[in-house]
């Protein structure tokens, strides 16, 4: 992972309402992703999660997509973007999602009943967006096998334990003080 602790160290902080929020390749896209970054950081989950009984892959519009995809290229297994926007398909499941910084819906298609399912983000924060994501795949009826994001901050963690009950793996944990990322 020091790829990954290395840039977050230096990632720029700005300022979203009053949400210090920072800004990293693997969660924001920008200034460059090296892929050196993604495939480390796809490595590392490979390590930690257990896809051997995963049908399908579960991620959130944007910054889930290119885990997502890369993950899906390691493993062969397909995976699935929950939109922010409706598409009105036939069983698509919309779910409030409330992020620190923002609130909104996010859009489930493409799980069946009994789909075992991985979930992959970028961030963990106030654990809106996850809360969110289990939602929709439960009343989708689909079988949550794991749950996995990048970088955890703040109480997300704990707080979708409380909620529904379900862990979820992190690969490193920060803080932002005084304008900067600090590695907990
Ligand atoms: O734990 P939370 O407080 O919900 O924060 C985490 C979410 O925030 C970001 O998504 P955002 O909705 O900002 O979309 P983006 O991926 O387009 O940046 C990130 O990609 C996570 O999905
Ligand atoms: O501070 C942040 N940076 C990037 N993405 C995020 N998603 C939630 N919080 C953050």
């Amino acid at each position: 992972m020091k790829m990954l602790i290395e840039t977050l160290k230096s990632s720029p902080v700005i300022k979203r309402g009053d949400y210090h929020y920072f800004v990293h390749p693997i969660s924001d896209g920008i200034p460059l992703v090296d892929p050196h970054i993604l495939r480390e950081v796809a490595t590392c989950i490979i390590e930690v999660c257990d896809f051997e009984d995963v049908d399908k892959i579960v991620t959130a519009e944007a910054m889930g997509i290119p885990l997502a995809t890369t993950l899906s290229l390691y493993t062969d297994i397909p995976y699935v973007i929950m939109r922010k926007r409706r598409y009105n398909l036939k069983g698509e499941i919309p779910v409030y999602q409330e992020t620190g910084y923002s609130k909104g819906n996010l859009y489930l298609n493409g799980i069946k009943k009994g789909d075992k399912v991985l979930i992959v983000d970028d961030v963990i924060s106030t654990g809106g967006t996850m809360v969110a994501m289990i939602k929709a795949l439960e009343k989708a009826g689909a079988e949550i096998k794991g749950i996995v994001c990048v970088i955890e901050r703040g109480k997300g963690r704990e707080e979708v334990k409380e909620k529904t009950g379900y862990d979820v793996k992190t690969l490193v944990k920060v803080d932002v003080v005084d304008g900067k990322v600090v590695i907990l």
